[in-house]
């Protein structure tokens, strides 16, 4: 077994609006806390729902769910200023030693926003079945370099006239084999499979084996009249 490493892996959570991250992690911390210590922090653009929700769910100890307000756009406190996302994982860690992972929701923003590898070691990009099949396709950063791909609410493939299966296959031919996960919270084989992948990349990072990478920049695009390309 090797030695603990001196502080919690961070694992971001980043994708578009909606397609299921605060439910992502609340299946996380639902599954995983009975073997691994958690901490989490939300991050929203003018309030702190995301972190209620989750506290409201009931998942984990309401003092280990953080918010952070980052006020404009959401991807700038997951990117190029790390500041206050850096403090609230710090305050965790320091409320709650020993813990072994932080799981770091982005605010949801558009397709190509990514974390900085600054700020997390690894990062999952989560996209849904009901954003239409041709999203991953269409590519962009996180789809294509995230730690993690997963193509989620595959329960709702049906209803919304999307081949799931053929998303994953999408996935991982953008991805140069980089792992791609199909989930849906009601089917328990890809829960299984998501918390493996999490012990897994738990247990590369505690080996020191694990590197972050930064999955690159956000498209160039528009704050107001200001154009920024990251
Ligand atoms: N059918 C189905 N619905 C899901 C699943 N996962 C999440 N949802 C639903 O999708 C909706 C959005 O989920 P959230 O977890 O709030 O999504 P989010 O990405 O955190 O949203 P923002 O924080 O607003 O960006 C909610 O109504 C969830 O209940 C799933 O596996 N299957």
């Amino acid at each position: 077994m090797p030695e603990k490493p001196s502080r919690a892996m961070r694992l971001g959570i980043a994708g578009p609006v909606g397609t299921g991250k605060s439910s992502l992690i609340a299946l996380l911390c639902r599954q995983l806390s009975d073997e691994l210590e958690l901490g989490v922090v939300t991050n929203d653009i003018y309030t702190d729902e995301d972190a209620r929700m989750l506290r409201a769910a009931g998942v984990l100890d309401t003092q280990r769910i953080r918010a952070v307000e980052t006020g404009a756009c959401p991807h700038t406190a997951i990117r190029d200023d790390i500041t206050m996302n850096a403090i609230a994982i710090e305050d965790l860690e320091s409320d709650f030693p020993g813990l072994d992972v932080v799981l770091i929701e982005s605010g949801g923003d558009n397709l190509t926003a990514t974390f900085s590898p600054a700020l997390v070691d690894a990062q999952i990009f989560v996209l849904d079945v009901a954003g239409g099949g041709d999203v991953v396709r269409k590519g962009g950063p996180g789809i294509a370099r995230a730690d993690l791909l997963v193509v989620n609410k595959t329960d709702l493939a049906a209803y919304v006239g999307v081949d799931a299966d053929l998303m994953v296959q999408q996935g991982f031919s953008a991805r140069d084999g980089r792992p791609v996960i199909g989930l849906s919270r009601l089917d328990t084989e890809s829960v299984t499979q998501i918390c493996d992948w999490v012990r897994h990349t738990l247990g590369h990072y505690a080996s020191g084996e694990h590197v972050a990478q930064d999955p690159g920049p956000m498209a160039p695009h528009s704050h107001g009249d200001v154009t920024h390309s990251h």
